[in-house]
This record gives structure tokens, C-alpha cells and sequence, in this order.
């Protein structure tokens, strides 16, 4: 099998289709097709044919597209799924997207546009499987990653950049939600003025309004002058709310009407300020939870989620330890003027098993406290906090310890396969190298699944 070649799977149950589809493309030798007429055909088939895209039609008998995509998402999450669909069936297109799909095609077949959509992945493939960055390959304003999922992060920014509308910004602590605000601020129309950013967790119940909207000279005791508050700050800008969730509901009043007709007054006044700022709000919490718990205005929550985007944590996207843990190496070399110049197999595989529970900012740390600690070229696994370290009685990263490198990968590979029941997109996780090293890597040594 041509290892340069784009594997693809197109499932549908009406066989002409398919039929079309490889024919089609049979004169583009940049692909290889197979075909299924099912979901759950389609899954046997992936055992032992590592697609890299999935096309699929969503009625179909057995196992239909959504539930394809449900699996395939579980147990293959490097798969580009494109979702073929009918003009009357847009709400099986944004479930679709929001459970994971790469895309959306609408029904009947347009194969140009399949090709581009298909030229458009193999450039996010292209750039996957390149080896660790040169400078700002990977960077998008300030956040580095080359996840698939973090390339649809970077386009939605994008995107969210260029409207005014108001955004929600979910995700785990540590994954980057403030460099997402920065980046949509940074490549808006409203880049050239402030950006405020307020950690509403930080602030006391009697202090939020005044932070927020200024006061009053004499509004409360220590009020001795008028102060301006973050809004006013970040007039013609954005002002970023995070920890959006933890506002007491009585500032929760205040911030809706903000957003709803751009005035306020400072506490203790009666003048109506008006600004034009835009808000981006940020939070760790299930707000729509918050919501039924009554902690939450719902009409707020509706009018700060116009838009939302997550940030994913760092353990959904392992393609990017790697890379981050040496950007951060460089930057901590940097600021120690040490010469560390990368990290041993054995780290690079802890540091890829992990999970990450404190995400980009636990890894930072990590690689902080690491180059502290290194005294030589290499981070070694005794460099690592002992939380991490404990990670090294992992059954297989102690496999690299063998004499020969080749044979100890070839020894790991086999063994973590063989753990993973052959499940290429498992394995290749606990590996911490993307599937298709893994499918090289068995070609290389020889290593085929038992019959
Ligand atoms: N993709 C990324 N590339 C580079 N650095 C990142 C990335 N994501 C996060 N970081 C770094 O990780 C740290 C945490 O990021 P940030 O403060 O944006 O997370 P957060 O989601 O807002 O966290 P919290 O919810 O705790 O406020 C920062 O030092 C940030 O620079």
C-alpha cells in the first residue's frame, strides 16, 4: 500500500454512489478508496484499513452516518469525517459538526467540491505529520498547536474576529482561554484599542459593580473620588469577563442591560454612560448547569452565548504535547539561559501519556521545573515532578529501556498493540505518536496482526 497516499472510505448504501465516487477519483493518485455500505461495515473495515477520511452518507440501514461519526470520533479521533447530506436534512449537518465532523456535504455529489474539501484536509495532514515546529509554523497569535481540533479552533477565531457579536469561551482551566480572547481581539477591527481583561472570580461581591462600571466620589465608605471602572477602560475595545460564571446575580442585572442597550452608571451615580465595547466572557463551569441551579440569569446566559467556542483539553489533542512541551523548552531555556536540547524518548513518552488534568498550564510548569533541574542536554524522566515521574513504571515506556533501540520500539509497538486488542488508533494514543507513524513503523518492522 502506497504509504504517501490519502486513505479514504466512503460509506454509503446506495452502491451506485459509491460506485461514482471511485470512479471519480480513480485518476487522482493522490488517494486510495474503499468503499462500505454501512456504518457498521464501515467500522470492520477500519480494523485493518487505516483511513485518514471518512466520507459518509447519514440514512443508512444498521448503522447510520451520526452514529459512524459517534464511533469513529471514540475510537479514531486523527479521522477528517465529511458528512454527506440531503438539502432537507440541515439538522443532521449541524449535529453533525457539532459532534465532531470535519465537514459537511450537501447531497447530490459534487465531486469538485469533495476534491477540495479533500485538498484542504491533506494540507492539515501535510503539516500533522511534519516533524517539530521552525518558529511560528504552528502559532496562531500567541497559541501553538497542530491538532486538527486546534486548526478549527484557529479558523473559528478567525471567523468570530471579523463580527461584534458577543462570545462565550468554555473549557477546562489552563487550556487557553484567554489566548483565544487575545486572539479574537488581536485580529479584530478593534485591535488598535484596549484590551481589559477582568478575573471575576478575583473580585469581592462589594467591589465587582465598581470594578466594573466605576464609581461615584462618595458612593461608599473609601470612595474619596470619582474612579472610571473596566468598561470605560476599554471603551472601543473588548473587555474579556473571565470566570464569567462566578458574577453575583445582582451584577449578573447590570451586565445584561449592558449588553442589551451599551449603557450603565456608575455606582452611586445617575449620569448614563454609554460605551461601545465588545464582551468576550469566558468560563470553566457548566454555565447552562449554573442556569437550572438558578445562579445563573438565564437571559443572560442566552445573550453571552451568541457565539461560544471551547477550548479542548490538552488530552483530547496529544499530537500537541509534543510540540508544546519544546516550545516551552525553548522558552524556559531562554529565560535560564540553559542550553536544554530536547527531551529522551522515555520523557517524550510520559510526557505524551499523561492526562493532563491542569492542561497547557501544568504543562508549562512541568517543562519550568524540568529545565531547572536539567543539568545536562536532556530532560530526563528524574527531571520530572514525582507525579509525573511515578508514570515511568508504565509497562511500556520501561520497554524503551531495552539495548537496542530498534528492537525495544519494535518490542513496545508489538506489545501495546497486542494490549490494545490491534486497535490501531488506541495503540498508536498510548504511543503518543499519530496512527499513521504507527502504520509505518509496522511496516518497517514487520509487525502484522495474528490471523
Ligand atoms: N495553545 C497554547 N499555546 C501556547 N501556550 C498556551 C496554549 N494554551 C495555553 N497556553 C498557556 O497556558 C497557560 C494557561 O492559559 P490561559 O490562562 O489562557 O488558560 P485559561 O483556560 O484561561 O485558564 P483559567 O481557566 O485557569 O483562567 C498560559 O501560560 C498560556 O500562555
Amino acid at each position: 500500500m502506497n504509504q504517501d497516499k490519502c486513505r479514504i472510505l466512503y460509506v454509503d448504501d446506495e452502491p451506485a454512489y459509491g460506485r461514482l465516487f471511485s470512479r471519480a477519483m480513480e485518476d487522482d493518485d493522490r488517494f486510495l478508496i474503499r468503499t462500505a455500505g454501512n456504518g457498521k461495515e464501515a467500522l470492520h473495515i477500519l480494523r485493518e484499513y487505516p483511513a485518514e477520511v471518512v466520507l459518509t452518507d447519514i440514512l443508512m440501514p444498521h448503522m447510520g452516518g451520526l452514529d459512524l461519526l459517534e464511533e469513529i470520533k471514540r475510537n479514531y479521533p486523527e479521522i477528517f469525517v465529511l458528512i454527506l447530506t440531503g438539502v432537507d436534512s440541515s439538522n443532521n449537518a449541524v449535529k453533525a459538526m457539532k459532534a465532531g465532523a470535519y465537514d459537511y456535504i450537501l447531497k447530490p455529489l459534487d465531486i469538485e467540491m469533495i476534491r477540495r474539501q479533500l485538498g484542504k484536509i491533506l494540507e492539515h495532514r501535510r503539516l500533522l505529520k511534519e516533524p517539530p515546529p521552525t518558529d511560528d509554523e504552528f502559532r496562531f497569535e500567541n497559541m501553538i498547536g497542530k491538532d486538527q481540533i486546534m486548526f478549527k479552533l484557529f479558523e473559528k477565531i478567525q471567523q468570530v474576529a471579523q463580527s461584534d457579536a458577543t462570545v462565550l469561551i468554555n473549557g477546562e482551566s489552563g487550556t487557553g482561554k484567554e489566548l483565544i480572547a487575545e486572539a479574537i481581539h488581536a485580529r479584530s477591527a478593534r485591535c488598535a484599542k484596549p484590551f481589559v481583561r477582568v478575573n471575576c472570580a478575583a473580585l469581592t461581591e462589594t467591589l465587582i459593580n465598581s470594578a466594573l462600571f466605576g464609581h461615584e466620589k462618595g458612593a461608599f465608605t473609601g470612595a474619596t473620588a470619582r474612579k472610571p471602572g473596566f468598561f470605560e477602560f476599554a471603551s472601543g475595545g473588548t473587555i474579556f469577563l473571565d470566570e464569567i460564571g462566578d458574577i453575583p446575580i445582582q451584577t449578573q442585572v447590570a451586565l445584561l442591560r449592558v449588553l442589551e442597550v451599551g449603557s450603565f452608571q456608575r455606582v452611586g451615580g445617575n449620569e448614563t454612560i454609554h460605551v461601545d465595547v465588545r464582551v468576550i466572557c469566558a468560563t470553566n463551569k457548566n454555565l447552562a448547569c449554573s442556569v437550572k441551579d438558578k445562579l445563573f440569569r438565564e437571559d443572560l446566559y442566552y445573550r453571552i452565548n451568541v457565539v461560544s467556542l471551547t477550548a479542548p483539553p490538552l488530552r483530547e489533542r496529544r499530537t500537541d504535547i509534543p510540540l508544546l512541551a519544546r516550545f516551552f523548552l525553548e522558552l524556559y531555556n531562554k529565560k535560564t539561559c540553559k542550553q536544554v536540547t530536547g527531551f529522551s524518548k522515555q520523557t517524550t513518552a510520559i510526557l505524551s501519556n499523561y492526562q493532563w488534568p491542569g492542561n497547557v498550564r501544568q504543562l508549562a510548569n512541568c517543562i519550568e521545573h524540568a529545565v531547572v533541574f536539567c543539568s545536562g542536554h536532556q530532560i530526563l524522566p528524574e527531571h520530572l515532578s514525582e507525579e509525573l515521574q511515578a508514570e515511568t513504571s508504565d509497562d511500556f515506556t520501561l520497554t524503551l529501556y531495552d539495548s537496542s533501540l530498534a528492537s525495544a520500539e519494535k518490542t513496545l509497538i508489538r506489545r501495546v498493540l497486542e494490549a490494545k486488542d490491534w486497535h490501531l488508533s488506541q495503540a498508536a494514543e498510548a504511543l503518543g505518536i499519530a496512527r499513521g507513524t504507527l502504520y509505518s513503523k509496522m511496516e518497517r518492522y514487520q509487525i502484522h496482526k495474528p490471523d
